[in-house]
């Protein structure tokens, strides 16, 4: 994840329109140095779990829908979490490689018992498809088999779907410059470790490789505590609900400073506790605080990657 590291810090060096406030991450980490508030994974108890390899494959099919949920007000993370858990305690092989290969929008959206056409419904049916084509091609149809061929390496795990699931490879360029976010291939190796804590499918010697996911809870969590600042015109487009366009100067400094900031949060917060803090544990504790908040305004783009 050296490539998403050194990359979000160019941008924030280049940076026109977010300002990574460096007074800022002081006085957030002074408030928070001896207590990291600590979240549990699945706190909300929406995921599915069998400490098997089926958990790894629901993981792997949430994590390459978990994208893009404002558009509809009401839908949520959450729904999607506990639609799939449902539809895969009815039904131990909906996530089979050779059913993901073949659903349509309406078949989605009855797995997910959710009434009207999801945001983005034919790239998330597009996305399903592609992981079942390459699960069955290159993996025996099995996401634990990914995880297996990695070498308990989160690092290797991210490159590995990056390498070959298209969908995963969130990544852009910025003032000629190729930046690398992997929102979801990252989540999807945090969310194995944090499901199984640490052991079996979920065991890496490299967590602290991880860097937070950039999505749009995040930044505006950032914003909010003083770590990031806006531009005027930036400020006026979120505050008015306006759209970002994917892959727009805006949008990528907004995911890139986001993820700068929390690296050096967690640099600050090692230097002056001599503690060691992972990055996944910061965006855990962020996001869970950005997601208590509903009035929280984030930033909007159409994107498969967040
Ligand atoms: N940075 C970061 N972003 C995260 C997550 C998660 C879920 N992680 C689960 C795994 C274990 C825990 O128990 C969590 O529940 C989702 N997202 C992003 O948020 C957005 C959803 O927003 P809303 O429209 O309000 O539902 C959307 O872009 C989604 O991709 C995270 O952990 N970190």
């Amino acid at each position: 994840m050296e490539e998403v590291r050194a990359s979000s810090a160019w941008v924030a060096s280049h940076s026109s329109h977010v300002t990574v406030d460096s007074e800022g991450i002081e006085k957030v980490v002074e408030s928070v140095e001896n207590s990291i508030p600590k979240v549990e994974w699945n706190y909300e108890g929406i995921h599915y779990f069998d400490n098997g390899p089926l958990t790894v494959q629901y993981l792997f099919v949430l994590d390459a829908l978990n994208f893009c949920f404002w558009p509809d007000q009401e839908l949520n993370y959450d729904d999607l979490a506990s639609g799939l858990k449902a539809a895969l305690e009815k039904d131990q092989s909906v996530f089979n490689a050779d059913r993901l290969q073949k659903y349509t929008g309406p078949e989605l959206r009855e797995l997910l018992k959710w009434p009207r056409p999801l945001p983005l419904e034919d790239e998330r049916v597009r996305l399903m498809h592609e992981v079942g084509f390459e699960l069955e091609r290159s993996f025996g149809g099995k996401a634990s088999n990914i995880v297996e061929s990695c070498g308990k390496s989160a690092s290797k795990l991210v490159a590995t779907i990056a390498r070959h699931f298209p969908g995963f490879r969130d990544h852009t360029v910025y003032k000629g410059h190729q930046v690398f976010l992997y929102k979801r291939a990252q989540i999807f190796a945090a969310d194995v470790w944090g499901a199984f804590k640490g052991k079996g499918y979920g065991e890496f010697n490299d967590v602290g490789s991880i860097t937070i996911f950039a999505d749009y809870i995040v930044p505006a969590v950032l914003q909010q505590l003083g770590v990031l600042r806006y531009s005027t015109t930036l400020a006026n487009i979120i505050g008015a609900n306006k759209e970002i366009g994917s892959g727009t100067e805006e949008e990528v400094e907004l995911r890139a400073c986001s993820i700068y900031a929390v690296e050096k949060m967690r640099d600050l917060i090692v230097k002056r506790t001599g503690k060691q803090v992972l990055s996944v544990e910061l965006d855990l504790w962020l996001w869970a605080y950005g997601v208590s908040n509903p009035s929280l305004q984030h930033h909007r783009t159409l994107s498969i990657y967040y």
